[in-house]
Order: C-alpha cells, then sequence, then structure tokens
C-alpha cells in the first residue's frame, strides 16, 4: 500500500550517493542510466507510476479569529505542497474550518450572532489570512457544507453496521475548550480566577466537568492492538520521533470505548446522529472526517486518500494519532501515510492561544515584516519536536541577518553593474576552476562546490522528514560559504585589462550565480515571491525552477549550462529591505487584540 512517497526517499539516497562519489569524479566513471540520474539530480525521474500526493492542516476552529499559530501550521503544510509540485507530483493541499460544537454555539450566543453567520464571519478571516500569506490551498473545506455533512453521516453509517457503535451512557470528565474526554489520570485539581477549586485537563490546563449522559460509544478499545502494530510497522508514520513514541505510551495505558455524541439539548449546532435526532454526532469525528470528504468519500477517495499525509499540532495529536486510525480502520479504510506533528509558539513561555489571548497577529506581522519575511521566520525557527518563543525581535534579527545581508547581499554584489557591466550570465573559465584542485581556486572553494552540489538533497531529506529548519541552516551556511567565496577573490580588485583576470572575475561570477540559482530553486517552498525576484533577476524563466533543474555548475563537469552568456533579468530591486526596529515599532498596534 504505501508508496511514492517512501519509494523516494529511498530512491534519492541512491541519487544523493552516486552524486557525492561523482561529483569531484570524471562524469564518464558512471554509466549512462547513472548519468541521467546524476544530472536530473531528482528524485522524480525514479517515481512515474504514482505521483498522486495529499497534504492537509487541521481544520481551525472558528471559536475566534486566526493567530501565528494557525498560520504555523499552514505554512508548513504550504511548504510541503509547493515541495512536492516542484518534484513533478500532483499534489493536493487541503485546509479549512472546523465549524460544529459546544464552543462555538457559545461563542456565536456571545457575539451575539447566528451560529452559521458567527462560523461564516470567522471562517473568512482564516481564509483571508491564507490567501494574504501565499498559502496555496487547492481545496478549502468547511465542516458546515452539505457535502461533508453527508459524508460524516455515511461515515457514521459504516461504524454503526460494523457494530462499532452502540448506545451506552458516558460517565466522566468533560473539557468543552477542549472538546475532549477525559480519564481521571488526566485530570488535576486548580483554583480559577475568583479561588475556587476545580477540575482542570492536565495536558491543556482547561476546565472539565463531570459528565453524566446517554450517548453512543465507539468501541474504541478494541483497536488498541491494531493501532499498536500499525506504528510498530510503520515507526516513520508519526514524525517526530518523540511523538511517536508518545502515542505507543498512550496505547499502552487505559483506552476505554469513546462517546462520539452528545444529547442534542445540550449541543444542537451539530450533526444529528442518523436515526436518532435526541443526538448530535461529537464534533472530532465529525471534524476528522473532512479529510475524506476533501479526497471525495463516500464515492471515490482512493487516489487521494491511499497518498494522505497530515500536519497537526501536538496539542491534537491524540485524535489524530488515535481517534482517526481506529475509526479509520473501523471503516475499512486506509490509514494515513504520515502524521507530522509540530510544537508550539509561545509567548513569554506560555502557549500562544485564542482562549488565553496572549496572540501575535499574523496579518499585521506579515505586513511588518512582509510575507515571504513571516513564512522564512516561521519555517527557519519552529521546531517542530520542541516549543519556540516568539518576539518581533527575533524576527528582525534573523531576517535583517539572512535574507536582507546574506543573500540579499550576495545578489547585489554578483549583478551590481560596477562588477558585471555587461548584465549577463558571464562565462565560466575551466581553467580558472579545473577540477582538479588547481588554478586560482582554494581548497575552501571546493568545499563549497562540494556542499551546493549535495545541498538539494540535503534539503530533500530535511524537508522529506518536516524538519524545514533543518534544510533553512543548510541553504544558510551555504550562502555563507559562498560570500565567503566572493570575499576571499575580492574581483573587484581584478584587472580586467588583463585577459586572465577578467576569465577568473568571470568564474568567480559565474559559480556565485549558479549557487544562488540552486538556493533560489530550493527557496521556493519557503520564500515564493523573493524566489522568484531572485530567480527572475538571475534570468531563470519560469520552466526552468523545478526539482529537476537544480543541476549544479554544469560547465564544471564538462557540460553546458544554459544560462551562460544569458541577459540578467532587469528587475534589479533589492531583494529584502533590511528591518529597522524603531521602524517596526511605529507600525505596531498599541496593544496586541484580544482573538
Ligand atoms: N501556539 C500555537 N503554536 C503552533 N500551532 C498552533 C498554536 N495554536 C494553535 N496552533 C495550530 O492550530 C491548531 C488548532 O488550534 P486551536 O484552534 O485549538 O487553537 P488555540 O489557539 O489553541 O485555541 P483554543 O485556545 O481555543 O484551544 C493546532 O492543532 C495547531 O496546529
Amino acid at each position: 500500500m504505501r508508496t511514492p512517497f517512501r519509494f523516494v526517499t529511498r530512491s534519492c539516497k541512491a541519487v544523493h550517493r552516486l552524486q557525492q562519489s561523482s561529483f569531484l569524479s570524471p562524469i564518464s566513471a558512471v554509466s549512462s542510466h547513472q548519468r541521467i540520474a546524476v544530472l536530473r539530480n531528482t528524485s522524480t525521474y525514479f517515481c512515474k507510476e504514482d505521483r498522486s500526493y495529499y497534504i492537509t492542516t487541521p481544520i481551525f476552529y472558528v471559536n475566534a479569529s486566526p493567530h501565528l499559530g494557525h498560520l504555523y501550521s499552514a505554512v508548513i503544510a504550504d511548504c510541503l505542497h509547493r515541495y512536492k509540485l516542484l518534484q513533478g507530483f500532483n499534489s493536493k493541499f487541503a485546509t479549512g474550518t472546523d465549524e460544529h460544537g459546544l464552543k462555538i454555539q457559545q461563542a456565536a450566543e456571545a457575539a451575539g450572532k447566528d451560529p452559521l453567520t458567527f462560523c461564516t464571519d470567522v471562517s473568512e478571516k482564516f481564509k483571508h489570512l491564507f490567501n494574504s500569506c501565499n498559502i496555496s490551498y487547492t481545496d478549502y473545506i468547511r465542516t458546515t457544507e452539505q457535502a461533508h455533512c453527508q459524508a460524516v453521516k455515511h461515515f457514521w453509517s459504516v461504524l454503526c453496521n460494523k457494530g462499532l457503535i452502540y448506545k451506552g451512557s458516558y460517565e466522566g470528565w468533560y473539557s468543552t475548550q477542549d472538546e475532549s474526554f477525559l480519564t481521571a489520570s488526566q485530570v488535576g485539581d486548580a483554583w480559577d480566577s475568583s479561588g475556587k477549586e476545580i477540575k482542570v485537563s492536565l495536558e491543556s490546563g482547561h476546565k472539565v466537568e463531570w459528565m453524566k449522559e446517554e450517548n453512543y460509544m465507539f468501541r474504541l478499545s478494541a483497536f488498541r492492538s491494531q493501532l499498536l502494530d500499525w506504528l510498530r510497522g510503520n515507526p516513520r508514520a508519526i514524525q517526530p520521533e518523540r511523538f511517536y513514541q508518545a502515542v505507543i505510551q498512550w496505547l499502552q495505558e487505559d483506552l476505554p470505548d469513546l462517546s462520539v455524541s452528545r444529547q442534542r439539548s445540550r449541543l444542537q449546532w451539530g450533526i444529528p446522529v442518523p436515526g436518532d435526532a435526541e443526538q448530535t454526532i461529537y464534533v472530532w469525528l465529525d471534524a476528522l472526517v473532512n479529510y475524506l470528504t476533501v479526497a471525495g468519500y463516500p464515492d471515490k477517495c482512493s487516489q487521494w486518500w491511499n497518498v494522505a499525509h497530515h500536519i497537526v499540532g501536538k496539542d491534537i495529536l491524540k485524535f489524530h494519532a488515535i481517534y482517526w486510525p481506529a475509526f479509520l480502520l473501523g471503516a475499512g479504510l486506509p490509514l494515513p501515510q504520515t502524521i507530522y506533528v509540530h510544537s508550539h509558539w509561545t509567548v513569554g513561555g506560555k502557549k500562544m492561544s485564542k482562549s488565553l489571548g496572549n496572540v501575535v497577529d499574523p496579518l499585521v506581522r506579515s505586513q511588518m515584516f512582509t510575507t515571504d519575511g513571516m513564512r522564512y521566520f516561521l519555517l527557519r525557527q519552529g521546531v517542530p519536536d520542541s516549543d519556540c518563543d516568539y518576539t518581533d525581535n527575533k524576527v528582525i534579527k534573523l531576517l535583517n541577518a539572512e535574507l536582507a545581508d546574506s543573500l540579499g547581499g550576495l545578489l547585489n554584489r554578483c549583478t551590481a553593474p560596477a562588477l558585471n557591466p555587461a548584465q549577463v550570465y558571464p562565462s565560466f573559465c575551466p581553467q580558472s576552476l579545473p577540477s582538479q584542485h588547481g588554478g586560482r581556486a582554494a581548497v575552501e572553494d571546493y568545499h563549497m562546490l562540494d556542499a551546493v552540489k549535495n545541498l538539494p538533497a540535503v534539503v530533500e531529506q530535511h524537508y522529506e522528514s518536516m524538519h524545514v529548519y533543518k534544510a533553512l541552516e543548510a541553504i544558510s551556511a551555504c550562502v555563507r560559504q559562498t560570500n565567503g567565496f566572493v570575499q576571499r577573490h575580492a574581483p573587484w580588485k581584478l584587472d580586467r585589462r588583463d585577459s586572465k583576470d577578467q576569465h577568473w572575475l568571470d568564474t568567480i561570477i559565474h559559480v556565485s550565480l549558479e549557487c544562488l540559482r540552486i538556493y533560489g530553486t530550493l527557496l521556493q517552498p519557503i520564500v515564493p515571491e523573493i524566489s522568484n525576484k531572485l530567480l527572475s533577476r538571475l534570468g531563470v524563466q519560469p520552466g526552468e525552477r523545478s526539482w529537476a533543474d537544480v543541476n549544479f555548475l554544469p560547465r564544471y563537469q564538462g557540460m553546458d549550462c544554459p544560462f551562460e552568456g544569458r541577459a540578467l533579468g532587469s528587475d534589479s530591486g533589492v531583494l529584502f529591505s533590511r528591518l529597522e526596529s524603531q521602524n517596526i515599532d511605529k507600525q505596531k498596534p498599541k496593544k496586541t487584540k484580544k482573538a
């Protein structure tokens, strides 16, 4: 059953090894078949038979406006989607809003709106944010849509017909804030603002209440061993590893049956249980089915459902890694390929959250730092394994150092009319930079060439495991090396009247532009606007920007370079303007708005 995804990863490693062994050796040492693989430098060569890929964000609960954490999930998914498209995959990318449940019923009441109008207003805010930040979703689902309600009812009936849902009585702790049922061991004591003793969820800190009502139960307990088998047989199904281990641990604890409905008298804002107008389907069962609805369930969904990958915050891991796979097993459907989990953005050490109100407005920030700036920051600083504290100063420091000074400075230097008066991609001179060490090159230059040559494979490996920050770390290190290369040889000091100097100067600029072309191509999933500007400035056409085109410095390997002699693009504007903290302070809203 699985998949082009894994197959690709293995194949890429093979290509990578081949590249490593062949880059500094004569190209004739490899067979013609291998050579095609090396030249194409891409995994797409190997995965012709099935190129579908389906990626989802969580659908976002519309009890309040979006914050930076929501944008973070969307940017990660967008990055993977764009990366898959670059690799030639037919990628589907779904996001949207989760609109049923008690929290929304209460929030709509508090806002004096009917629930659907309330949901539409907030859903539009999410959509607006995503459109403003270049989140290139292919599907935007709302759980209040007819097609989704039909899919949920169908899914429910399938579980019911298989005897997996029974009428029972639920008695236990429930957190409305988390829309979650908790066992006694997951609950602790706390005090509310008036000093009254309350019970809270140990995980989220949200208040819980004792609930006793008759409703429908799902036979979750029957799936424990199947879930364990699935995970043990697929150690990369949940990434990063620490979250995989957490789920294995949970599965070894108590796994009681799960209440999957609420009495309609308590919860009206939801999908009614088919055949029982007194009960409403549990909001999480309703919400999780959205992934199937987008894939075309119940009619034809196998093209997409067989290649599904979820991005989720760690707060909703249990729902995605235990409840959802158990529902799917119950319904006889394949399990998702991967659940990529990320940690949280915090403010002053506390999780940024709508209910706490300590939110950072992502629209305001992307106006202050640009959309690409914000995307770069989130993916460069966000580490899936651990929480990260947000401050504006961190953003300014990082973007100035890496986008404005390092990457922007390199482009600026190498395309400046003083160094490149003809405004072309200059020629490469093999005598100035021979493949055997020598000429005018230093040992460090060869290290840099190796690093940049290997970079696509390194980046690919990190994109595949959702360690985007590591990919950016690697790119950033290469950009620094290229700046070092230019600095070391100071092309501005060379004498153009001397033909040897002129050839060497052209070679330095050619190599640097080749490095920039690789960086621009690899950065497209992260900063699409900056990459477009950079590649256009280099004269790289839209049809020359795919993963298959990252063939670094072909002239060094004795091959033709399609860019040599080509005119540079005319937009010589600054790639990324430095951010000044005084100006930023003026733009900042006086108070962070409570969502
Ligand atoms: N602080 C955060 N950092 C990173 N991602 C977040 C953060 N908050 C929310 N998300 C993302 O949004 C998803 C849904 O979060 P949710 O709508 O529950 O937001 P929330 O602010 O935690 O809301 P609430 O306070 O009402 O629980 C999470 O699973 C995660 O993917």
